[in-house]
């Protein structure tokens, strides 16, 4: 398998004097669900497009499934399904006609594969409905099978949530899990709503005026996110024995900085801090951290 599916170095993308993409330098491993996150404006079409081939990077260099050169490129990029903004659907046609046009535009022989695709997506029973009276969930759906038709490893999906009702967004979401699941599709989606990305990224970037600010795994974004009290000491060791002994928790992290996370007492830190003081604990720093998802987000965009 390849390391790593996608590589962008110092890609810059500029309007005029406007950058739309400044440095931008990610890596895309297989198996993953990357949530690209960032508000209105910050970049995330224009970097999708880029990494498409629907639009060309005005400095910087792109790896895609580690081929580099223009021409390899093209070749790889039968290797990518996409739908950036809105998917293109012919809204007098039905789903089954809808996926035999694309197919064919595609030059795809596999005839299967429309019938495969449209009960993947929970479309099997739309029968001779046109597009036109489809809820939005079920055009963004079908939008999704028609990237698909490839069998692509790394799909590109640009706010495949944006404007759906809750169970429009469930059905988009289980949909993104079961793709990356059950056929190990490595998945790129953007999105400029945290809390619903949380429900199905392992993996996020946060882009702001076309910059990437931070990359980080889910698990470092709970760690971030999740209250704690920080305790920052000389002798680690001895806090957590008292942790232990005098109020019997273990749900701590100890960090390389002699800085004790403590997951337990949030609310109750005068109790922790007594019984320090009361052990004759010296500590530093004393503090409840941790954000909501939003607010993590604002301090990492400088907002
Ligand atoms: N063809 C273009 N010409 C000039 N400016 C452009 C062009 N395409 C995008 N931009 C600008 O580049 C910036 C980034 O746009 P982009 O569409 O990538 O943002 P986005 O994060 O996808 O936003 P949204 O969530 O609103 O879709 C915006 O300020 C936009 O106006």
């Amino acid at each position: 398998m390849t390391e790593f599916i996608l590589k962008t170095n110092e890609l810059t993308k500029t309007y005029g004097r406007f950058n739309a993409l400044h440095n931008v330098s990610i890596t895309l491993k297989p198996g993953k669900i990357y949530g690209l996150i960032g508000q209105n404006g910050s970049g995330k079409s224009t970097l999708m497009r880029v990494i498409s081939g629907l639009s060309f990077p005005t400095s910087g260099d792109l790896e895609l499934f580690g081929k580099s050169s223009p021409r390899a490129m093209q070749i790889e990029r039968k290797r990518l399904g996409t739908m950036i903004e809105s998917p293109s659907l012919v809204l007098n046609m039905n789903t089954k006609e809808n996926m035999r046009a694309h197919r064919i535009m595609r030059g795809i022989p596999n005839e299967e594969i429309e019938d495969e695709l449209i009960e993947l997506v929970g479309l099997g029973s739309t029968g001779k409905k046109k597009v036109k009276n489809f809820s939005l969930g079920m055009k963004q759906r079908l939008g999704i099978a028609i990237s698909l038709i490839n069998n692509p490893e790394l799909l590109i999906l640009d706010e495949p949530i944006n404007g759906l009702d809750p169970i429009g967004v469930m059905e988009v979401r289980n949909l993104i899990l079961k793709l990356c699941r059950e056929k190990h599709i490595t998945i790129l989606i953007s999105s400029h709503n945290l809390p619903e990305l949380f429900q199905v990224a392992t993996d996020y970037i946060i882009i702001h005026d076309g910059e990437v600010k931070q990359t980080l795994t889910l698990e470092q974004l709970e760690n971030k996110c999740q209250r704690h009290i920080l305790i920052e000491c000389e002798e680690p060791d001895k806090v957590l024995g008292i942790l232990e002994t005098e109020l019997a928790t273990t749900n701590y992290k100890v960090l390389p900085n002699k800085t004790v996370k403590l997951y337990d007492y949030v609310d109750r830190k005068k109790e922790v801090a007594r019984t320090l003081f009361d052990n004759e604990i010296m500590y530093t720093n004393f503090s409840v951290e941790g954000d909501t998802l939003e607010n993590y987000f604002l301090s990492v965009i400088g907002g």
